[in-house]
């Protein structure tokens, strides 16, 4: 009998073995298509007979970066799921994915420590303000006219949407004797919550001295922090964002950084990565990392090994072991 195809849309880095492992139950291939267009000929030609895809976060113009309804149309009836590599799937149109009866798996949990790190260095970078510091001190200015900045203990910390990241991010800021608040669409079950004060979306703008954004993207939450929102947080706020960059309109937050009504910001993650703000790069207070979240060895190598299992798990069982949450109900 054949085996199923799987192909690779990206790179597998670390989890080599495991990927060539999966070679006794699927016959693998890399995408070797050079343009979108080549790749749309070749899902009618070597790639008709696809049955799941190993799904990484490319470059926009790679062939097969973003799943919209355009390629949708292109893919092939034998195709049945696609295994993203990473958490945020916003790439992929997962409605359209629904329609096509195309199950879509992400890499919840494996990105969450790795996240809340590069969040935690954020939060506490931003409240030292420890860019503009470490930019002086490059400058040959040592400390000179560095300001006095603020402690995390006893500040309010607002996590907007606690899922793993959040929690994860919330264990940490309590080491630093943080409080900690949240704003999710339902409250957690109090073992989840551990501790955290379930608020409403405005009075946690209004109440955070900290507000930490690890909400997915989606049509509900882009631009959920946009001039009306930032005007109903507290003088001073620090706004940290490893999330996506479009849930803040970046406008918007360039201007209240200008304003003073935030005091600072920490950002892995902006509007149109790779380009920055001109108004984000040019303030020195402001903390920016280049979308380094899940950026170390450990974590990619977690990711990847569960891209597998989920493909193996589709291949052998039909069914994924993270299907994303608008999913769940119709996943076997
Ligand atoms: O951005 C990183 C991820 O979505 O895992």
């Amino acid at each position: 009998m054949t085996k199923p195809h799987v192909l690779l849309l990206g790179d597998v880095l670390h989890a080599r073995a495991e990927w060539e492992a999966l070679s006794d139950v699927a016959t693998l291939s890399v995408c070797d298509s050079s343009t979108k267009e080549e790749f749309i000929k070749d899902l009618a030609g070597k790639y008709s007979d696809v049955a799941a895809v190993y799904h990484c976060h490319m470059d926009d113009a790679k062939p097969g970066a973003n799943i919209n309804q355009e390629l949708l149309e292109a893919l092939p009836p034998s195709l049945k799921f696609i295994c993203h590599h990473g958490a945020g799937y916003d790439m992929i149109d997962v409605n359209a994915c629904t329609r096509k009866g195309i199950l879509v798996s992400n890499t919840p949990g494996a990105v969450d420590d790795a996240t809340a790190d590069v969040n935690m260095f954020l939060v506490l970078g931003a409240l030292r303000e420890f860019n503009l510091a470490m930019t002086n001190l490059r400058k040959g200015n040592w400390n000179a006219g560095v300001p006095l900045s603020h402690d995390p203990e006893g500040k309010v910390l607002g996590i907007l949407g606690m899922g793993g990241i959040g929690r994860a991010l919330k264990r940490r800021a309590q080491g630093f004797g943080m409080i900690t608040q949240y704003h999710n669409r339902k409250p957690l079950s109090e073992e989840m919550a551990a501790g955290a004060k379930y608020v409403s979306f405005d009075e946690l703008l209004a109440t955070s001295d900290v507000i930490s954004m690890n909400l997915p993207l989606n049509a509900h939450t882009r631009h959920i922090i946009n001039k009306e929102a930032i005007a109903k947080m507290k003088d001073g706020v620090i706004i940290v964002n490893t999330a996506r960059g479009p849930v803040i309109d970046e406008q918007a937050l360039v201007d209240a950084l200008e304003s003073g009504k935030v005091r600072c910001a920490g950002l892995d993650v902006f509007e149109a990565e790779p380009k920055i703000h001109p108004g984000l790069l040019a303030n020195e207070k402001v903390i920016l990392l280049p979308h380094v979240g899940t950026a170390t060895y450990e974590t990619r190598k977690k990711m990847e090994i569960t891209v597998i299992n989920n493909i193996r798990s589709a291949i052998t069982g039909a069914k994924l072991l993270n299907v994303v949450p608008e999913q769940i109900h119709f996943a076997p």
